[in-house]
């Protein structure tokens, strides 16, 4: 199940799984994502943001040179960070340069906002303060507009969003002269965004799911429904949480350096309807109880439309 794939709306076809980045700390995410590819990993998710793209396209270099995979066998995603969203051309050309690669598979919109370009960091500007410098002015379609231009130079096979609720995609698709491929979300059965999954469904976005074990430390590990699920597949939870997302159709998103987790997590399982069910049923109870729980999310102080937040 691991080898899945699913259709974009572009006609690319993209991996049911693929491997994250973020926190991957320099050091271990080149062995990371060689030893990745050559468990059968053929999807690879960076960003400017993470700061270890050099590192990562050390490791796709290693891959190929070893001839493990071919890079056109290899879907790579990137996205632009918030510093350079009205400046995307460039912040697809340093994330090609720091991967080494001349093209990528999947460029998104991090997050939909600007922070100040001319500000006193490349990456987190701060003001006096110490909260984080945004120009409140800039508008998330102009950065679409941006995104659609670079289809057209080859540097990436197709654009998407990531951290769109349905408001801002609601802003933003009667604008799209290109439909988004894909909006990255944080996606578990603690935080299912059925409204968000349900619209991109409808005009044929497709999801990919990230922090699906909790993010950092794997929160999710010991909620019941999963314990319980996992104990009668004989798996762990890890492998419910990131099985989840398949019959949803969506592409989950599991980061870990640690070799034998890495292989680990192509072990996904079939769950059946029950299983479904009973995970379903416990988002429904977490909705109604006021206990989703969102493990990510960075202090811009902006309202980007999630209800859980607003
Ligand atoms: N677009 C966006 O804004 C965002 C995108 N993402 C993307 O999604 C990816 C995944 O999400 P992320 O937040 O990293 O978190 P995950 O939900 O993938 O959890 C990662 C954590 O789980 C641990 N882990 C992984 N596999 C196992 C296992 N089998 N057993 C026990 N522990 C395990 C990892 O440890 P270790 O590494 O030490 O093994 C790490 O601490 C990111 O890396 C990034 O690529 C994530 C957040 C936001
Ligand atoms: O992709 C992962 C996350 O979105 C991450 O890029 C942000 O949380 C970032 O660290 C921030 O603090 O704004």
């Amino acid at each position: 199940m691991a080898n899945k794939t699913f259709k974009l709306n572009t006609g690319q076809d993209i991996p049911a799984l693929g491997l994250g980045t973020w926190q991957s700390e320099p050091g271990k995410v080149r062995e990371a994502v060689v030893h990745a590819l050559k468990a059968g990993y053929r999807l690879i998710d960076c960003a400017y943001c993470y700061g270890n793209e050099a590192e990562v396209g050390e490791g796709l270099r290693e891959a190929f040179e070893q001839g493990i995979v071919k890079r056109e066998d290899v879907f790579v995603v990137t996205k632009v960070w918030a510093t350079y969203t009205s400046r995307c051309a460039l912040g697809l050309q340093k994330s090609l340069d720091a991967l080494g690669l001349d093209y990528v598979d999947l460029f998104l919109v991090h997050w939909p906002l600007l922070m100040n370009p001319e500000g006193n960091d490349d990456r987190f500007p701060k003001l006096p303060n110490g909260e984080r410098d945004i120009i409140r002015s800039h508008n998330h379609v102009d950065t679409w507009k941006q995104m659609e231009a670079l289809v057209a130079t080859g540097k990436t096979k197709a654009i998407g969003v990531s951290n769109y609720s349905k408001r801002y995609l609601e802003q933003l698709l009667p604008h799209a002269t290109i439909v988004p491929a894909v909006n990255q979300i944080e996606n578990h059965p603690a935080l299912p965004q059925q409204e968000i999954v349900d619209l991109c469904k409808e005009n044929k976005i497709h999801i990919m799911a990230y922090s699906p074990l909790g993010s950092t430390g794997g929160p999710l590990f010991t909620a019941e429904p999963v314990v319980k699920i996992a104990e009668k597949h004989g798996v762990k939870p890890s492998a419910v949480l990131l099985s989840y997302h398949i019959p949803r159709g969506s592409t989950v998103l599991a980061k870990s350096v640690t070799p034998e987790r890495i292989v680990e997590n192509r072990n996904l399982v079939d769950l059946d309807a029950d299983d479904v069910k009973l995970l379903n049923d416990w988002s429904d109870q977490l909705t109604k109880e006021g206990k989703l729980t969102r493990f990510v999310y960075p202090p811009f102080g902006v309202d980007f439309g999630f209800p859980d937040k607003s």
